[in-house]
Parts: C-alpha cells; structure tokens; sequence
C-alpha cells in the first residue's frame, strides 16, 4: 500500500461531468459550554455524474454532516459545496435524501399517496403522478402493498418505499444515510444488490453514508475513509473495480475489505492514502 499526497480527492477526472463538488469544507459545531468543536475538517472531493461514492468512517466521524451540509440541511462554515457547478445554500429538488429512519415516511399516508405527495409539491398533475408512483412501486417490488400504510410495513418495505419516493422525483443525486443500517442482514443484502441494480439503470450519481465495510464494496466505484478529530477528514481513498453485481466471497472482495479495515483501525499518518 502506497502513501500518497492528494490536494483532490477526485471520483471524477477532469473531463467527466462533475456532479458533485465539495472545496475544503468545513463545519464547526458549539458545545453546550460554549466550546467550538470543528467535527468535519478540510473535505476536498469531486463525485462525476453516474458515480457511486460511499463515505466510510467510525461512529462521529462527521458523515451524517457531510451529508446534511450537502443537502443543505445544514451550512458550512468553511468552503463550498457545488452541485451541478452550482454552490448549494439550501435543499433543492436536485437532491433526493434517503434517511436511515422510517420517520420520515407520513404515517397517515398509504405507499402510493407517499410516493405521490413530492410529485404533488412539484405540481405534477394527478394521472402523471399515479403513473410516475405505480411505475416506482413496482421497481420496488411493492406492487401488492400500494395501499398499506407505512404501520403495516417491514422495515425493508418502508425503506424500499423512501427510495422509490425519492427516485419518482427523479432528482440528480441521490443521498442516502445509512438507509440500510437498522435492516436484519439477510434484507440489507437483497436492497444493497436492488439499490445497485436501480442506480446502475437509472445513471443516478449516488453519495451513500455507511459505516459497514462490506456495504461500502458492493455498492460503490469509489470510497473514502473518514476519520474522527482532530485530523484531517478524509484519510484514504479507494477507487473500487470489481464488476457489478458483486460477489462478497471472492478474494478480491476480501482483499479489499481487509484494506479497509487496516485503514479505518490505523491512526491516521498525515497524507491522504490510495488504497
Ligand atoms: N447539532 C450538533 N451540535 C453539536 N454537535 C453535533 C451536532 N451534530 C453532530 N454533532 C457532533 O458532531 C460529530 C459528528 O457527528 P455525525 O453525526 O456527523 O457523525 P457520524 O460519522 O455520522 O456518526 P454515526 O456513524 O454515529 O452516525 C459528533 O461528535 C457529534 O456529537
């Protein structure tokens, strides 16, 4: 494994389209006594159109905030986040966000009319709307639970109902925060190879929050290691490519992981790594 210095750390070269931008950013938070605790630090990276990028990183290494300040949820307090070469300063109908909680489904609302509600938002007319959410439904393999309420779903249902919710909105990235993570095994497995399948037809560019190494290699072509305060975020980056769809038991797969898993358990060495 070879150091090595990284002034960009770069899913894109330069004559791809850049979907996705982030210059030197970086995000303060206050404590309640009034301390200032700088939780992402310096993060430079560049995501091209189509691609998948998952941010792997220890418990409070700053990835939900990465995410959120790319949403929009949240602000900066230093550097620029661009997406579609223009600075984010809010959310935007280009971002879709898939949450880690089934919450942000409306309880009183069945599968399709969830689907539906961002569509009626935008003020697409009701026959596109049915068609555009009956159409995701099925992507989903939920066709038989069009009328469910989120109450009477699995887990994985509703998980599956956020993605086609998100998608029906056709937006240009999608952003995912660990939408897997509260999922048994055996369910997370099935949506990370339908969640693939999905991206890989639909040309989505994909920014994916994980901290499950494995998750990390079947979905992405390109990963970042976080690490916690005080260093420096972004600590290692791995271009994956191992074809699609993958495999988890073959050696490559586990060389990799092993790499990864040396990376995340080492104490950060000062230059951006390429694994
Ligand atoms: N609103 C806030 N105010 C103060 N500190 C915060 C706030 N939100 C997050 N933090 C702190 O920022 C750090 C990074 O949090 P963040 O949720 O981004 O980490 P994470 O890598 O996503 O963690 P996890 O994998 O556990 O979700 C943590 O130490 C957290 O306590």
């Amino acid at each position: 494994m070879t150091a090595m210095a990284s002034p960009s750390l770069s899913a894109a070269s330069e004559e791809q389209e850049i979907a996705l931008e982030c210059r030197n950013v970086g995000k303060d938070y206050f404590r309640h006594n009034g301390e200032r605790v700088r939780v992402v630090r310096e993060v430079d990276l560049k995501l091209r159109k189509g691609g998948f990028l998952c941010v792997l990183g220890p418990s409070g290494c700053g990835k939900t905030t990465l995410l959120n300040m790319v949403a929009g949820f949240e602000q900066t307090t230093e550097g620029d986040i661009l997406v579609g070469g223009k600075p984010v300063n809010g959310p935007g109908p280009e971002r879709g966000v898939v949450f880690q909680s089934d919450t942000a489904l409306f309880p009183w609302l069945t599968v399709r009319e969830n689907i539906e509600y961002g569509l009626r938002i935008k003020g697409i007319s009701k026959a596109e709307r049915r068609k555009r959410a009956d159409e995701w439904i099925e992507q989903v393999g939920l066709t038989q639970h069009t009328s469910k309420f989120p109450g009477e779903l699995s887990g994985g249902m509703k998980q599956r109902v956020q993605i086609a919710r998100v998608l029906a909105s056709d937006p240009e990235i999608l952003l995912m925060d660990e939408p897997f993570a509260a999922l048994d095994a055996q369910t997370r497995n099935y949506l990370q190879q339908e969640l693939s399948e999905l991206c890989r037809k639909s040309g989505k560019t994909v920014l994916f929050i994980t901290h499950d190494i494995q998750e990390a290699l079947m979905l992405a072509d390109h990963i970042i290691v976080m690490a916690r305060a005080p260093e420096k975020n972004i600590k290692a980056e791995l271009h994956v490519q191992m074809p699609y769809p993958r495999q988890r038991m073959n050696e490559t797969f586990a060389k990799l992981y092993n790499r990864l898993m040396d990376e995340i358990d080492n104490p950060f060495k000062g230059s951006v790594r390429s694994l």
